[in-house]
C-alpha cells in the first residue's frame, strides 16, 4: 500500500517551456484538481554522456536551475527531476512505470504528449503507457500536438530557430520571450558587457544586433562570438537584471 496521496503526474524534458509544454501542464494541473490529487511534474536530467539529449550532444534554450524554477512556477505541489543516470536510463518502460509512477509517486492519472517516449533507449511511448493501464490502475491522456503555422512545437524547433536568431518566431512559441538569465553570464556592469563561455549548456543567439529589453527598459545588443566565448555588448545594462530579447536589430 502506497501512503502517498494519489498524484496527477506531467512527464517530460521541458526544456524552453512552449505553447505545448503549457497546455500539457495545465492539462494535468486540471486534471489533479477535479480528481483532488497531488499535481507532480516529472523531468529529466541527462546525465549520461551517450544518451541522445545529453548535454554533451545539445545547449538547451534555458540552464537545468532555470528550467526548474519556470517549472515550480506553475505552483505544482512538487517538480521532481530524475537523474538518467547509469542505473535508471537503463530501466525498461514497465520498470520506469512500476518503481518511479506507481511505487515512489502514486500516479492515478498521467498526462504526457503524442511525441512521449522513456525507458530503456527510448523504447516506450504512450501505447505503452496504455498497455499497463489496468496492470498497475492510472489511467493515461494524451496531449495532441499543439501546433504552429501548421507545425507541431518542440523543443528542437526552438532550438532550431534560436540558432539561426529567429527571435520573433522564437517568442510565438515560448509562452515567455526568450531570456538570458543574469547568473548565465560573467558580467562587467561599468563596460556593460558580459561573456558566455562557449562550454555553458545554453544556446547563445548568433552574431549580430538584437534588441532586448533589461529593467524595464529597451537597450540595443550586440553579440560576437570567438573561440572561447561570446562576448555580449550593451548601449545600456541595468544592474541583476535579466536580458529579455525581443527581436533582431537591422
Ligand atoms: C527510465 C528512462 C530511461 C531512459 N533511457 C534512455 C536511453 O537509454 N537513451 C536515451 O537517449 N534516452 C533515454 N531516456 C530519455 C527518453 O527517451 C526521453 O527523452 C525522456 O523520457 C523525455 O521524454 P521526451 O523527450 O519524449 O519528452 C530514458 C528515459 C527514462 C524515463
Ligand atoms: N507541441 C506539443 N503538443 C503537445 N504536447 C507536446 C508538444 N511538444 C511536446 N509535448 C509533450 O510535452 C512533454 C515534454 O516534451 P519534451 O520537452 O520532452 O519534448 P519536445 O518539446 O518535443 O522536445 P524535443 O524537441 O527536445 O524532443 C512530453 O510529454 C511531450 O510529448
Amino acid at each position: 500500500m502506497n501512503n502517498r496521496k494519489p498524484s496527477c503526474i506531467a512527464i517530460g524534458n521541458f526544456d524552453g517551456i512552449h505553447i505545448g509544454h503549457d497546455a500539457l501542464i495545465r492539462r494535468m494541473i486540471e486534471l489533479s484538481n477535479e480528481e483532488n490529487q497531488d499535481s507532480i511534474i516529472i523531468t529529466f536530467r541527462f546525465v549520461r554522456r551517450d544518451l541522445k539529449k545529453s548535454t554533451y550532444n545539445i545547449k538547451y534554450i534555458n540552464s537545468r536551475n532555470i528550467k526548474l524554477e519556470l517549472l515550480k512556477s506553475y505552483n505544482v505541489t512538487e517538480v521532481a527531476e530524475i537523474e538518467l543516470d547509469e542505473v535508471i536510463s537503463k530501466y525498461s518502460p514497465e520498470q520506469f512505470i512500476k518503481e518511479i509512477l506507481i511505487d515512489k509517486y502514486n500516479a492515478k492519472n498521467i498526462v504526457v504528449g503524442y511525441n512521449f517516449t522513456f525507458g530503456h533507449k527510448a523504447s516506450g511511448n504512450i501505447n505503452t503507457l496504455r498497455e499497463f493501464e489496468s496492470t498497475y490502475n492510472y489511467k493515461v491522456e494524451e496531449i495532441f500536438p499543439v501546433k504552429y503555422n501548421g507545425i507541431a512545437v518542440s523543443s528542437t524547433l526552438v532550438r532550431n530557430l534560436l540558432n539561426e536568431g529567429k527571435i520573433l518566431e522564437v517568442n510565438k512559441l515560448l509562452i515567455n520571450n526568450y531570456t538570458i538569465y543574469n547568473n548565465e553570464l560573467n558580467i562587467d556592469y561599468n563596460k556593460k558587457i558580459a561573456f558566455a563561455d562557449n562550454n555553458s549548456s545554453i544556446i547563445i543567439p548568433p552574431d549580430g544586433r538584437y534588441k532586448v529589453m533589461t529593467g524595464g527598459k529597451e537597450a540595443l545588443l550586440t553579440i560576437n562570438t570567438n573561440k572561447d566565448n561570446s562576448i555580449l555588448i550593451f548601449d545600456k545594462l541595468e544592474r541583476d537584471e535579466d536580458i529579455i530579447f525581443l527581436d533582431r536589430a537591422h
